[in-house]
Formats: C-alpha cells, structure tokens, sequence
C-alpha cells in the first residue's frame, strides 16, 4: 500500500520542456524521457466566433485552403508572439493534448525564447504559459537549450559556440559556466530562405508559389554551396502574366543565388559574435569548433560554409530540429543552477 501510495504520489509530478517556435512547436515530457508533441505553431480560427477549430498539423493543412470563415493563423513570428490570445488557446490546445483534458495536477513548464527578447516579449510567453494551464514556468534562452540539448556541457569552465537557426530567428551564443557570455539573436533564420525563394521565382519566373512550396524547394533542392551534380524540381504556381497554373523547373543553383544573401547575414553575425568572444574562450572554440542546430541549420553544406568562412571546425547537432526542446527538457532539472532564469507562478 505504502509502496502504491509512493508511486502515485511521484505520479502526480509532471514537467515538461517546450520548444515554442515560430515553425514548430515541441514538447518534451521529463518524467516519460520523451518527446510527446510535435506539431506545426499553426491554429484554424473561426473569423467571426474567434474560436480555435484546430491546432498543428491538422491546422497546417488549411493554410492557404481554408474558407473565407475560417483563418489559418501563425502566432508567433521572428520567434516572439504576434498573436498572445492566439498563442495562448494554441499552448491550451497542446497542454491538453499532452496531459488529457482533464488534468488536475497542473505541469511545471520550461519554456524558450530567443535571446534578444525585451522584457515585455519575455513576459507574454510566461503569462500565455500560465494562462494555458500550468502550475509554474520557468524561461530559458533558446541558445542555452539548444546547447543543452545538442550534449554540450554548459556549466564547463570553457567557451562553446551554439549557432541555433531556428525558422524564424536565429541564436548565436559563446556559453561558458552555465551562462552566456557574448550573444546575439537575428530576425532572420530558415523562414527568410523560403520568402527569399518566393521573390526569386516570382522576379525571374513570373511565378507566384506559396510558402508551402517554397520551403519544399529549399529542402529539397536547397544548399549553401553550389552541388556537385545540380539537381532540378518541378514547381507549380500562378503565372503572373496570365493569371492561369503553371509548372516550371528550378535547379539547385538558382535556389543557392535566391538564398545566398541570407545565408552570408548568419555567416557575418556569427563572424561578429566571435570577434568580440574573450581571447580564452575564443582559443577554447578554436579546439572545440561550432556547433550548429536548429531546423535552418539542415540546408546540405550550410556547415561547410560557415566553416570556410570562420576557419574553424563546424559541426550540426544530431537532431537539429529536436535540440532545444530537449535542452529545455535537461534545464528542468537544472532549474536552480542555471543562472538567470526568469519564473512565474499561480
Ligand atoms: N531538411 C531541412 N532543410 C532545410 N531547412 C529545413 C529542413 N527541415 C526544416 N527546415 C527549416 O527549419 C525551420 C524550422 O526550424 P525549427 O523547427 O528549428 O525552428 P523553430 O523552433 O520553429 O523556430 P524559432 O526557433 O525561430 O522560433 C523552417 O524554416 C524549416 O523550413
């Protein structure tokens, strides 16, 4: 009986780490050491009752499709919450989806944001937390997650460089002790390369194609170095000239001359965060290379080129898209030596 009560008792302990992304929204869940939810940051509103009809993926497939009452919403942009009402029904939505609707035993959350955030935008993401069902939330950078989360040992006494390209900002960090050293987070990041795309095909084509398809071209098709054998994919739109569908074919070179300019903003952020990195820990770098992650970070030889241009070892983390909400999932139980972490309560 004892032994019973003991275990219903932990049972009742629920915490888990969100990645809260401007493409993606990711939770892990401590006490099942997994990742339970991952799903599109995308919500289907009702125009006129404001009421969410669906969150995710489910949400996702009405972009662009939904009927003229129902609004296919992204809340978060550049990595921070347009949209707080929206944000707060779509993290509701989730919470529900990850501990059943009837949760009496509310869930500790550590959550991220990109580092740049201002105090107001910090607060937003705690309250819309809070508001969404949960008992205590904690903040982390998305830097320091993603750190955390690719296995480097953020309380070392040496430098680590995390480059975390999200979809819609991205993270620079040199971390050392458990804090952040030298940083800076950019509003551009994966995103800007489908938007780049758009333009593109839409100067040089006449084409119109939508977001969806853009990014299908980038992953597809898209790398940051010229391929040794260029590749092609079909694209379908709405010619410009004639109003009317059409299908062209895009090679990989011109998906690389469409993103190239935002590839080299990272690669100059990055080069600006390591000139200004204290000379020891710049040495420690110099040994230990940079780490990227992030779903950004995927574009094939996007590494190869920040090491070509930083000259210093570049490595991707093994589960790019995955890093930070396990980082957040680690930081839970590191919540009382991790500095600098902002909390809220009921
Ligand atoms: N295989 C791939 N190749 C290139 N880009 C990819 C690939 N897979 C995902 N992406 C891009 O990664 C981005 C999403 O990455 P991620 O999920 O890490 O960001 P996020 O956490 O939602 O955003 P943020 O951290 O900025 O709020 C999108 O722009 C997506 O198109």
């Amino acid at each position: 009986m004892a032994k019973l009560f003991h275990k219903s008792f932990f049972s009742m302990n629920k915490s888990i780490g969100i990645d809260l992304g401007t493409a993606n929204t990711l939770a892990y869940y401590k006490q099942k050491e997994k990742i339970v939810l991952n799903e599109p940051s995308v919500v289907a509103v009702d125009r006129v009752t404001k009421k969410v009809l669906a969150a995710g993926k489910e949400a996702k497939e009405m972009l662009g499709k939904t009927p003229d009452n129902i609004i296919a919403i992204r809340p978060l942009k550049e990595g921070v919450i347009a949209d707080y009402d929206v944000t707060e029904q779509m993290l509701n939505h989730f919470i529900k989806k990850v501990f059943g609707k009837f949760n009496i035993f509310l869930p500790e959350v550590m959550i991220c944001v990109p580092i740049e955030v201002t105090g107001v935008e910090k607060r937003a993401v705690l309250e819309a937390t809070l508001a969404a069902g949960v008992k205590r939330a904690y903040i982390i950078e998305e830097a320091r997650a993603a750190a955390l989360g690719a296995g480097i040992d953020i309380s070392a006494p040496e430098g680590s460089m995390i480059v975390d390209i999200g979809g819609g900002s991205t993270d620079i960090a040199v971390i050392s002790l458990g804090g952040t050293v030298v940083s800076r987070s950019i509003r551009t990041a994966g995103n800007n390369f489908d938007e780049d795309i758009i333009k593109y095909v839409k100067k040089k084509h006449n084409l119109l194609i939508g977001d969806r398809t853009a990014e299908q071209i980038k992953i597809k098709i898209g790398a940051a170095l010229p391929l040794e054998q260029e590749e092609v994919m079909d694209i379908k739109g709405r010619d410009l000239l004639t109003g009317l569908p059409k299908t062209i074919v895009i090679n990989s070179n011109e998906v690389l001359e469409a993103i190239e300019d935002s590839l080299m903003v990272i690669v100059n952020i990055v080069k600006q965060v390591l000139e200004k990195t204290p000379p020891e820990l710049a040495a420690d770098i110099v040994d230990k290379g940079i780490v990227m992650t992030g779903g950004g970070s995927m574009i094939r030889h996007f590494t190869k080129l920040m090491s070509n241009n930083t000259q210093l070892p570049v490595t991707l983390a093994d589960n790019p898209l995955e890093s930070v909400v396990l980082g957040a999932g680690i930081a839970l139980d590191m919540a009382d030596v991790l500095r600098r972490l902002e909390k809220a309560e009921r």
